[in-house]
């Protein structure tokens, strides 16, 4: 049976000088290829400028790869097809309670999405906002408040309520939890996992959270500049890493308290 998702040989390189005399060329991602399940994480850990954030943006469509296909149900994800990747992927940041527009309400905000890429009437389109700020435990009358209103952790379930209306396949969580306290990001841990079975929901979490990778994700890539190092089941890279890299980024995390 087809993955839920397959990337083959993805990989990014940018024109670094641009000069008419000469083109030079810095790969940031070599060839990267892995294979996800429906109700699965993947964890991409690795240093500063490993390429997590690059990986990300080629899956979610705001880069466009030099090599390599995306291939969701079987389906290529072209990348000037922003209606089919808005659709199916869909990304959540650090701050993302702070990219709410304050001037507009929830039920706006929530709003849009769906204007753009459903063809729901004026009544579906507020069931629908209901129904799944209810599913990230926010109230269904919060959808008529404004963002100053909510507390951070709150306004980071309204952005996953805003991810996750359109029903999509796959979500990256970049540094997602980063910005959260210790009870808020277990509460948004379990929100996360329970929404992922309740939806069949595949994450993509990058982190620099060893923790928080060995609490939440099924398998993980190891990146380092650009190239994985190590890949396989969390469990299996973090008890028993094969790559030097990886055992620095392991020690050097060890001492932390656990989340
Ligand atoms: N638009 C761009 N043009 C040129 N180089 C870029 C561009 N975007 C990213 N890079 C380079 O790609 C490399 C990987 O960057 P990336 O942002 O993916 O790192 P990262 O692993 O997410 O790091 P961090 O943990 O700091 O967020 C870096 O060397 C960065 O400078």
């Amino acid at each position: 049976m087809a993955s839920l998702i397959e990337v083959n040989d993805l990989s990014k390189r940018y024109k670094v000088n641009s000069g008419w005399w000469k083109k030079e060329y810095k790969t940031v991602l070599k060839p990267l290829s892995f294979k996800l399940e429906s109700k699965q994480t993947m964890a991409v850990v690795g240093g500063i400028g490993s390429g997590k954030s690059v990986l990300a943006k080629l899956l979610v469509g705001a880069a466009r790869p030099t090599t390599g296909e995306i291939i969701l149900n079987g389906q290529h994800l072209q990348t000037g097809n922003f209606k089919q990747r808005c659709q199916h992927v869909r990304m959540i940041f650090q701050d993302a309670g702070n990219t709410l527009n304050p001037s507009l309400t929830i039920k706006q905000q929530l709003e849009e999405p769906l204007l753009l890429n459903t063809r729901l009437n004026p009544q579906q389109r507020t069931l629908l906002i209901r129904q799944t700020l209810q599913k990230v435990g926010m109230l269904a009358d919060h959808m008529h408040f404004y963002p100053h209103m909510f507390s951070g952790g709150q306004k980071q379930r309204i952005s996953l309520a805003r991810a996750i209306i359109l029903e999509p396949q796959l979500v990256i969580l970049d540094e997602a939890l980063a910005a959260l306290d210790l009870s808020l990001r277990a509460q948004m841990i379990n929100l996360l996992l329970d929404l992922q079975q309740q939806m069949g929901l595949a994450y993509l979490l990058i982190s620099h959270d060893l923790d928080i990778v060995e609490h939440f994700s099924d398998k993980m890539i190891v990146l380092r500049d650009g190239e994985v190092v190590e890949t396989g089941t969390t469990e299996q890279v973090l008890k028993d890493p094969k790559d030097k890299y990886t055992k620095k980024l392991i020690m050097s995390q060890r001492k932390r308290p656990a989340i």
